[in-house]
């Protein structure tokens, strides 16, 4: 029990003095045994934001770590908790940290850095075995045991680290993270080996003095990783042996897949102590020696293969997107709405003491779709809601229960993004365009998705050639409707998929944000917080997805063959900068996304705080969506009875971009459990669209006669 005391505060059995340093989220005090006078370090962590279920995880990772006793891993002695904190009494390392040591040293010989690799090694391979993946490699999370040459030194901060930093995101964007992996930083899928690249950064630097690779913010930095063709060693380096380049140049891959293996790292030359091509577990420096607490039954040689990893891997690589294994292992996919599972999530499936659950679920709510101004003269498909009978919506209806903060929680845990089928695609809410279904309703079109067409990968976004471009001809012509406005191209262009095109998906994205955000706003006066809280993360889902693509895009820019988009936004921005139809340059649109998400966090932090904590079921956002176009169509049928021609067009213009939403962009979202949609679905979904633009083209067009009656009048 912590209490302070008149001369001292008191954590448990130790007597607290100086502050060592801080993160984050911590303080880190220097602190001594009362009885013993041993020395340690105590992490005071705020915990007050975390709900409880968040807690739980975090002590259940902690005693992961209480049970590791390995030299290169930090230590931990003991667990102090008070209400709203928690104290971690860690091994002490006189030393400091690894960034102290670089900025008093400077570039070290080879010989250091070769002595601190292996070390790191040796870490790492205990985490591996432990199931542990780090994330968060950096000098600063390396702790010297003492200040000379040979101190030892031990992996601190693991995965509860991130877990304790659920906005670590705001600072990721904020910051320039010169360690991290640029597939994290593009916010692509990653496993184990993005440690790999923050191993080779941290070696580059021990070597150089320098980080591989700098830049302001997160977006130069990629821009700079990305551009760069070779590792350039500073010219004044030129004496590094060639296994000490060879080992910096492997790890610094920017492709993952070329990336040195786990396996490779721990057998390089480099790492090898004088006998060159001997591994290190071998050489008794991986494994043998160390008196391991702990150690998983998996740590055999096998385990150190890639394809063996006890992380979330590439997990839609294992089969082809849409057929059951897919299906299978997106559906059993944890995280919250937008998030894909962190490692140390998707670890919880190999990992048996990580059993906390962050399960969130779509509800399995069903509402009545029970309007007629739904039910299309010929149309057989009303009378349901979008989920009936639908087994792909039906998997997203569990009894499993979630809580909301560990849903919001998620939102900065790993990102999983495979490439899918992009289509030109955006819409106007404005565009009206005569009703005709040129398919028979009563039979709907047997549509040729490819397995890919119903992945909920987020799309490619500029120069994908491997699309399989689908249009759907016969729901709409390609002639613009009157209301169409120039440039934009009609939902029934090509009504399936997200635009391949970046302005154009940004727009699409931002206009579905926008009424969602209606959505949100309608929910909350209602005083329906956790419904609010829930459509809120899909606002935030959407808001990835458009930093995914500027990140994307502006890594594309910078690759040497700029896309023609990038050229065209170029050419357009410079000719029409200074006119007010000036188009934004990417960069601009990225910090403006990178606002608006920001601000959307902090939006759905307010609300998760309105929410009393428990084990209420998460409402199904997608289907409060869908009701809600329901509920607009169906006000918009009663104005248009009254008369009320413009009212009701807007109202059908507001459901139309709701179901173009669900349509086209929800699919492509990072959703978990993922939303997928059948074809009847799509077939569902395009009827309402149908319709309801046929209403609010007329309601516009009876409009006009009004006027213009008034005005003959
Ligand atoms: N066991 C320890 N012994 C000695 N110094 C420590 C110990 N743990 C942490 N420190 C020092 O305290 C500093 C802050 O540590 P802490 O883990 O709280 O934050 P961080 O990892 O540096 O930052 P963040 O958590 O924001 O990533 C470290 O950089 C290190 O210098």
């Amino acid at each position: 029990m912590a209490q302070a005391t008149g001369r001292g505060r008191v954590v448990g059995n130790y007597l607290v003095g100086r502050k060592i340093g801080s993160g984050s989220f911590s303080i880190v005090w220097h602190a001594r045994h009362r009885v013993h006078g041993t020395e340690v370090a105590i992490k005071e962590i705020v915990t007050g934001r975390l709900n409880k279920k968040l807690q739980d995880s975090l002590m259940s990772e902690i005693f992961i770590l209480k049970r590791i006793n390995h030299p290169n891993i930090i230590r931990l002695h003991d667990i102090v908790e008070v209400p709203g904190k928690i104290h971690l009494v860690l091994e002490y390392c006189k030393g400091g940290d690894l960034s102290m040591y670089i900025t008093h040293h400077g570039c070290v010989l080879e010989a250091i850095a070769k002595h601190f690799m292996q070390q790191l090694a040796v870490g790492l391979q205990v985490l591996r075995d432990n199931n542990l993946i780090h994330r968060d490699l950096k000098p600063q999370n390396l702790l010297l045991s003492t200040n000379e040459r040979n101190a030892v030194l031990k992996i601190a901060d693991f995965g509860f680290a991130r877990s304790l930093q659920p906005w670590g995101l705001a600072e990721t964007l904020c910051g320039s993270p010169l360690y991290m992996a640029p597939e994290i930083m593009q916010l692509q899928k990653y496993d184990a080996k993005a440690d790999l690249w923050s191993v080779g950064a941290i070696l580059f630097q021990l070597v150089t003095g320098k980080t591989p690779f700098n830049g302001n913010n997160q977006i130069q930095l990629l821009q700079n990783i990305v551009k760069s063709t070779e590792l350039l060693f500073p010219v004044e380096n030129n004496y590094l042996t060639a296994d000490c380049k060879d080992l910096c140049l492997k790890l610094l891959r920017h492709n993952p897949a070329e990336r040195v293996t786990f396996q490779e790292f721990f057998n390089h030359p480099f790492l090898s102590q004088g006998q060159p091509n001997e591994p290190l577990r071998s050489q008794g420096i991986l494994g043998d020696g160390y008196p391991f607490f702990e150690s998983s039954p998996g740590s055999t040689d096998e385990s150190f293969q890639e394809d063996c990893l006890p992380f979330f891997l590439d997990d839609d690589s294992s089969g082809p997107e849409g057929s059951p294994s897919f299906e299978k292992k997106r559906s059993s996919m944890k995280s919250g709405y937008g998030f894909s599972p962190s490692a140390k999530d998707t670890g919880e499936q190999s990992n048996p003491l990580n059993k906390v659950n962050f399960t969130s679920k779509y509800s399995g709510t069903r509402h009545k779709l029970d309007d007629s101004s739904f039910r299309h003269e010929s149309s057989k498909v009303s009378g349901e809601t979008l989920h009936e009978p639908h087994k792909s919506m039906d998997q997203r209806s569990t009894s499993t229960h979630s809580r909301v903060g560990d849903t919001l929680e998620l939102n900065d845990q790993d990102y999983v993004l495979v490439s899918g089928p992009p289509m030109d695609v955006s819409f106007s809410a404005s565009t009206s365009k005569p009703n005709h279904i040129p398919y028979k309703l009563e039979s709907p079109p047997l549509i040729p998705f490819t397995s890919n067409t119903t992945s909920t990968a987020p799309v490619p976004i500029v120069g994908a050639t491997n699309i399989n471009v689908y249009h759907v001809g016969s729901l709409e012509s390609q002639t613009s409707g009157p209301g169409t406005s120039p440039g934009s191209i009609d939902v029934g262009d090509a009504l399936e998929q997200p635009s391949s095109h970046c302005i154009p998906r940004i727009k699409s994205l931002q206009q579905c944000a926008s009424a969602i955000t209606e959505l949100v706003h309608e929910k909350t006066e209602a005083g329906r917080h956790l419904e609010a809280f829930s459509i809120q993360l899909v606002i935030l889902a959407i808001w990835k997805q458009a930093l995914h693509i500027c990140h994307t895009q502006a890594a594309s820019a910078m690759e040497g063959s700029p896309s023609q988009e990038t050229s065209r936004l170029r050419s357009s921005t410079s000719k029409k900068r200074g006119t007010s139809d000036t188009e934004e340059s990417p960069e601009d649109i990225s910090s403006e996304i990178e606002r608006e998400f920001l601000q959307e966090v902090e939006h759905a932090e307010e609300l998760s705080n309105v929410i009393e904590p428990g084990s209420t079921e998460m409402p199904d956002a997608m289907e409060t969506i869908f009701q809600a176009a329901l509920a607009l169509g169906r006000r918009g049928g009663v104005d248009e009875l009254m008369g009320e021609m413009e009212s009701a067009a807007n109202l059908y213009s507001n459901a139309v971009c709701l179901l173009i939403f669900l349509l086209v962009e929800a699919p492509s979202l990072i959703l978990n459990p993922p939303f997928s949609l059948t074809n009847s679905d799509r077939y569902r979904l395009r009827t309402y669209i149908d319709f309801l633009r046929n209403r609010q083209g007329y309601s516009r067009s009876q409009r006009m006669a009004l006027l213009r009656s008034k005005d003959q009048a």
